[in-house]
């Protein structure tokens, strides 16, 4: 679903590479976290996959496309594809919760019918029904998380790419907004996300990529991973797959970028 093939990337004012000679492959479906210190290139390997930055040198692929081959014009389709979630949530504070789901299909042209049935099904899905008509400033960081996770996900993305989505919550809603983030991965969905915090690595136990100083320094498949210390242990995540959408659909996916570069 997502490959990186020997992917170096310099920024402009850069002194050293923020990613070097970089190549690895997440299939469809997995979960991956991205872990690594501050500086080491998590960040911009997830500004590559929605290709915010070109590579300097190297490939990123998505479904087999070459995101170095898309026009430009092109790349919004692509990003249609991937839903985007931050740790600093980014709601439009001036519109209620439902508001701001309904806000990304809008923007995509959806009919008025589709999105009054899509925005309360996903509100349900990331738990939030009946909060669809607060601000966003009259929920807790949590709740605001799951608002962006909602928006992220209403339009059935193949990928979610979070970007230390649980940095500005406490442990426990930390824990939560990961189980929901496998929830959405069981429905079919490719999650790349970059965190720092370990205890969530060792807790769930899915494939680990770290990057140190724009390498790559492990790569461990999911479930093979052993923590070194003991951390409380939580329920494991819940996963209902048939209260959930059908997983997205790959052909239709890799057909809109080959017509996106067409
Ligand atoms: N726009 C930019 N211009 C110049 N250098 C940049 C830019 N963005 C990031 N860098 C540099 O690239 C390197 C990797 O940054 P990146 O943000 O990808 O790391 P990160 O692992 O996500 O860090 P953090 O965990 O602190 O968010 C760092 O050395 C950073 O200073």
């Amino acid at each position: 679903m997502i490959r990186f093939e020997n992917v170096t990337k310099v920024y402009p004012r850069g002194t050293r590479p923020a990613l070097d000679d970089v190549s690895m492959e997440i299939e469809r479906g997995q979960f991956v976290f991205l872990v690594g210190p501050s500086g080491s290139g998590k960040s911009t390997v997830l500004r590559l996959v929605i290709r915010e930055e070109p590579t300097t040198s190297g490939s990123v692929l998505v479904a087999g496309h070459d995101l170095g081959l898309l026009a430009p014009r092109k790349v919004p389709r692509l990003r249609r594809q991937i839903g985007t979630v931050f740790q600093d949530f980014r709601l439009l504070p001036n519109k209620t919760v439902a508001q701001n789901v309904a806000f990304a299909l809008q923007v995509l042209g959806k009919p008025t019918k589709l999105i009054r049935t899509l925005v309360p099904e996903t509100l349900e899905l990331v738990g939030l029904e009946g909060k669809g008509r607060r601000m966003p400033h009259e929920l807790s960081g949590g709740e605001q998380q799951r608002v962006a996770i909602a928006r992220a996900v209403v339009n059935h993305p193949a990928v979610l790419l979070a970007d230390e989505p649980t940095g500005n919550l406490d442990p426990a809603t930390s824990l939560d907004i990961v189980r929901l983030l496998a929830r959405i991965n069981a429905t079919g969905t490719t999650v790349l996300m970059a965190t720092h915090d370990n205890v969530i690595v060792d807790e769930f136990r899915r494939r680990v990529i770290e990057l140190d100083n724009g390498k790559i320094v492990r790569d461990e498949a999911e479930g093979s991973y052993i923590p070194k210390e003991v951390v409380t242990p939580v329920p494991a995540p819940e996963l209902d797959p048939d209260d959930l959408w059908s997983p997205p659909d790959e052909t239709d996916w890799a057909d809109e970028v080959v017509r996106g570069e067409g």
